[in-house]
């Protein structure tokens, strides 16, 4: 029964919650002011009966009650309306709010590992469906509305003839083929639904700055818009298939319709010629008959529409339950207790597979890394470094295995805690177009309003002062070619002010560095690596760990230790001293680099 309704308490309390006094409004105005409708067939009635009788107090009756129930159906519909708007707009900054928040309380990101579930998020969030949950409990108010306008009618007719009553029940079948027509259009949804997402993806990629730039310079423009052309296409063939269904389905609806109302009339009339009915009745029953095919209509468009919102409240009902849950999985501990300092970093048997993924990501990793040491971990693409980077940021939870520093276990469920001690700089970065200051605090917002000497001195670390510099307004330069008075950065001053975030959290037990001079220039990543002499003496000092991942070898043989990823399984462990002397994968891959990265050939002058 829960599961049932929770998906209309979900909306009602994204109501309530977004405007108590609109959700009031709304649920008095619109129902009386449907209700109020009928009520003008009744003034009719009771004037056209003060005319025949001639009673004066009995015609003023009937007008009043006819010019109150325009009033009220005005002014309540006015009210009814402008509360109705307010409350989508708040509503569905409400349910977006519930989204993100729920989002964040992911304390991993495993479960968007599933696209299953990363795809119904980002549906819901779509604008269409956060536009449609907003309006979703003021379009359920409206067919309360639409019910009880049909049930006034119903019984008006009925006080007059329950013969009547059967014309509207012929309403039944047009309810039911209103349903196929929307089970039509529902279906064609469903195959158009993702051609128009994958076109969707195309043109984001030809809009975007970047993605624009590379389909422009590389040619494939031409091709992409075709694409999105043929996916646009096969969409609006299945939408004019639905369509054209849903319209045959409609019309025989609103043609049972409309013949029941030819009916009512023709039947009130005859029995108005036959001295069965009264002038007044027979009033009652044009009016009435008159507004009955709008009554109709608008049930049948208002349980309809209301179908679509429930589908969508139960997805988004589904979705929410879903990131609540997986938030709420791991145990989150206080975030306030880091890992103590100057212990060893423990990884046992530790594994991973990707969902929908058959071979694992990493297999059974055993590693013990000494606390205050640097570790650079190398490995063929795909070998699966940064899985097992972020496996120790606490991102994934292995499938077996665990990991500890200090005698904190990360997977026994103290993640909030781990976290505390760990600062990163993921492979895929983020790159946040606020001022450079803003973009670097945010690796420690706190840290980094108390104390603008630590944001300097992790700029420094950085290797960003020489840009920083070069900036119209030094830190305080805005960046990003979205906005007019924006800079855009290059690709190694985004990853400089990623890297400088990193350095901002002090007292970290576990620096990550995924490849953290992937988009440096030769002397940019000669100056990170030289620079790396300081990390080791703060690894020394506090006793954590940094750990880096490097496909330039020079830059390993820095390290304490090689730990050398081949296929997600350790290959190698060592010194750099003992790999070099060591046959195996570290021997094979410095072969391959001396000898592609050897300069020496061109210069010789034996060749030219
Ligand atoms: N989100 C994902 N979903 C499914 N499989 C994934 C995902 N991310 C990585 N993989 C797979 O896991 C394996 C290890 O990937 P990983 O990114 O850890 O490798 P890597 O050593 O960091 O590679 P690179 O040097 O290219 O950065 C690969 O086979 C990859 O295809």
């Amino acid at each position: 029964m829960t599961s049932r309704f929770a998906p209309v308490l979900l909306l009602f309390r994204a109501a309530w919650r977004a405007s108590p006094r609109d959700v009031v409004t709304v649920l008095v105005c619109d129902p009386l002011g449907r209700v109020a409708e009928p009520l003008v067939a009744v003034g009719v009635g009771v004037a056209v009966a003060g005319v025949l009788s001639a009673s004066r107090p009995q015609q003023m009756l009937g007008v009043t009650l006819f010019v109150t129930a325009l009033l009220l159906i005005h002014v309540l519909g006015t009210f009814g309306i402008a509360g109705r708007v307010r409350l989508e707009a708040e509503t569905a900054r409400t349910i977006d709010g519930w989204l993100i928040q729920a989002m964040l309380g992911l304390r991993t990101v495993d479960p968007l590992q599933d696209g299953v579930l990363r795809e119904r998020v980002d549906r819901i969030r779509s604008r269409e469906r956060v536009d449609l949950t907003g309006s979703a409990f003021g379009g359920l108010v409206l067919v309360l509305g639409a019910v009880l306008q049909f049930g006034l009618t119903v019984a008006l007719l009925a006080d007059v003839s329950l013969w009547l009553v059967l014309i509207p029940l012929l309403a039944v079948p047009a309810l039911h083929w209103n349903a196929r027509a929307f089970g039509a259009e529902d279906r064609a949804d469903e195959k158009a639904g993702p051609l128009v997402s994958r076109a969707g993806v195309l043109v984001e990629h030809l809009m975007s700055p970047a993605g624009g730039l590379a389909a422009r310079a590389g040619g494939a423009g031409v091709g992409l818009v075709r694409r999105a052309e043929e996916l646009w296409d096969e969409a609006a063939r299945h939408r004019d298939r639905g369509d054209r269904s849903a319209f045959g389905w409609t019309m025989a609806g609103t043609a049972i319709v409309s013949a029941s109302v030819a009916a009512a009339l023709g039947w009130t009339a005859w029995a108005a010629a036959a001295g069965r009915l009264g002038l007044p009745d027979l009033a009652v029953v044009i009016a009435l008959t008159g507004q009955l095919g709008v009554v109709l209509g608008n049930l049948m468009q208002q349980t309809t529409r209301a179908r679509r919102l429930l589908r969508v409240a139960r997805d988004l009902d589904g979705v929410l339950g879903e990131l609540r849950r997986q938030g709420a999985a791991p145990a989150a501990g206080t975030g306030r207790q880091a890992p103590p300092a100057g212990g060893a970093l423990i990884l046992s048997g530790l594994s991973y597979t990707y969902p929908g993924r058959e071979v694992a990501a990493v297999r059974a990793v055993d590693l013990e890394i000494p606390p205050g040491s640097v570790v650079a971990m190398v490995g063929e693409n795909g070998s699966g470094k940064t899985t097992l980077v972020k496996l120790m940021t606490g991102l994934l939870t292995p499938d077996s295995g665990e990991i500890q520093q200090g005698g904190m276990i990360l997977t026994a469920g103290s993640r909030a805690d781990w976290q505390q001690g760990v600062t990163a700089l993921m492979q895929d970065f983020g790159r946040y177009e606020l001022t450079v200051r803003e973009g670097v605090a945010l690796g420690d917002v706190e840290a980094a309003a108390e104390r603008p000497e630590l944001l300097a001195a992790a700029c420094t670390k950085a290797g960003l002062d020489p840009d920083v510099e070069r900036l119209p307004a030094g830190l305080d330069t805005q960046t990003g070619s979205r906005w007019s008075h924006g800079v855009d950065l290059s690709g190694g001053q985004w990853q400089k002010i990623a890297l400088a975030r990193s350095h901002l959290r002090q007292d970290w037990r576990l620096f990550l560095m995924d490849e953290p001079s992937s988009a440096l220039d030769i002397e940019a990543e000669a100056r990170l690596f030289d620079r790396f002499r300081e990390l080791t003496a703060q690894c020394r000092a506090g006793g954590g760990v940094a750990l880096f991942v490097s496909h330039r070898l020079a830059a390993a043989a820095r390290a304490d230790l090689i730990v050398v990823l081949d296929d997600g399984v350790i290959a190698q462990v060592g010194t750099p001293a003992e790999l070099r002397n060591r046959p195996g994968p570290y021997q094979e891959l410095s072969a391959i680099q001396e000898s592609n990265y050897d300069l020496s050939g061109t210069l010789d002058p034996a060749a030219t």
